[in-house]
């Protein structure tokens, strides 16, 4: 369904895509994490067909920069940034609609489930919303479709507890006929709904995982990790896995069950700056 293959792109001088290849089939379900700067929303806007690039970025087969009406037909999107756009949000969902072929009353009940009254907001521009109303919309037009790709880029960011939730739960309902691509920091909140995980640093992928499905409840991990330096936090993070650490608390042991396993790797995620050496070795 997606193929990028040596995909680079560069802004004035610097490299932020450096050679990726990727191949995401149909019903895939990516987390695409990476910390700030990593290169995720510039790969996501070359699939979107908004960067020029070098290399191949194909959608079904076509070519997104020069058949970007049809590609972005087949794509529910949720942008990181809100775009400025002043037109108010009743026309912004018939407008939406009408570009890709739903009802606008289906985008209006997602947003409702979202705890956005779309009545209540029709003639404001949508510019002058909250953050977390604006994400809301936005998710209300991605999910508002029969879109057979959904590619959301951090889209529970500015979202409350509550309106987190439920979208997850929205997403929950599509895993049947959805193919997903998910950037996000907090790979714990969508490792329920992933069936792969693909990690970029510095422009690369430096992680492709897609085992998750294949992980039995039975098995375990051996797993190890080693710290540039110790901090409190990294110890506290990881109370209650029951591992072991040395006196100088850089070297950490312990068993991850198979099922935590993306749950652990998304915690460890959040400490990349921080760990030297990881390993997890199936028992
Ligand atoms: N339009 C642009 N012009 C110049 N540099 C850019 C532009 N967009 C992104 N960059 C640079 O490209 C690199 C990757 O940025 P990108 O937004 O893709 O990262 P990211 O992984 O999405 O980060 P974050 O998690 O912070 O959203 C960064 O160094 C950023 O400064």
């Amino acid at each position: 369904m997606i193929l990028l293959q040596n995909l680079a792109k560069t802004f004035r001088r610097a490299r932020v895509l450096n050679g990726i290849d990727l191949a995401v089939g149909l019903g895939e379900r990516v987390a695409l994490i990476g910390s700030n700067g990593a290169g995720k929303t510039t790969l996501i806007r070359c699939l979107l067909g908004e960067y020029a690039c070098d290399g191949t970025v194909r959608i079904d087969g076509l070519d997104p920069r020069r058949q970007r009406t049809a590609v972005l037909g087949k794509i529910g999107f949720v942008p990181q940034l809100p775009p400025p756009l002043r037109m108010p949000v009743g026309q912004l969902i018939e407008f939406s609609a009408a570009l890709c072929g739903t009802d606008p009353a289906r985008i209006a009940a997602v947003a409702g489930r979202l705890g956005l009254d779309v009545e209540a907001i029709r003639t404001r521009q949508f510019v002058r919303l909250s953050g977390g109303m604006k994400q809301k919309l936005l998710i209300a037009i991605a999910l508002g479709r029969d879109a057979r790709l959904l590619i959301m880029d951090e889209p529970a960011a500015n979202l409350d507890p509550e309106a987190r939730k439920i979208f997850f739960d929205l997403l929950a309902q599509r895993l049947e006929d959805a193919t997903m691509i998910i950037s996000s920091h907090r790979l714990d909140e969508v490792s329920s709904l992933v069936n792969r995980v693909v990690e970029m640093d510095m422009g690369r992928v430096v992680l492709d995982d897609k085992v998750a499905e294949d992980v039995a409840l039975t098995d375990v991990f051996a797993c190890r990790i080693v710290l540039k330096r110790f901090e409190p936090a990294f110890a506290k993070a990881l109370d209650g896995w029951n591992f072991d650490a040395d006196a100088e608390r850089l070297v950490w042991q312990g068993a991850v069950a198979g099922p935590d396993r993306l749950r652990f790797l998304g915690l460890m995620s959040r400490y990349t700056g921080l760990v030297s050496d990881l390993s997890l070795m199936e028992g």
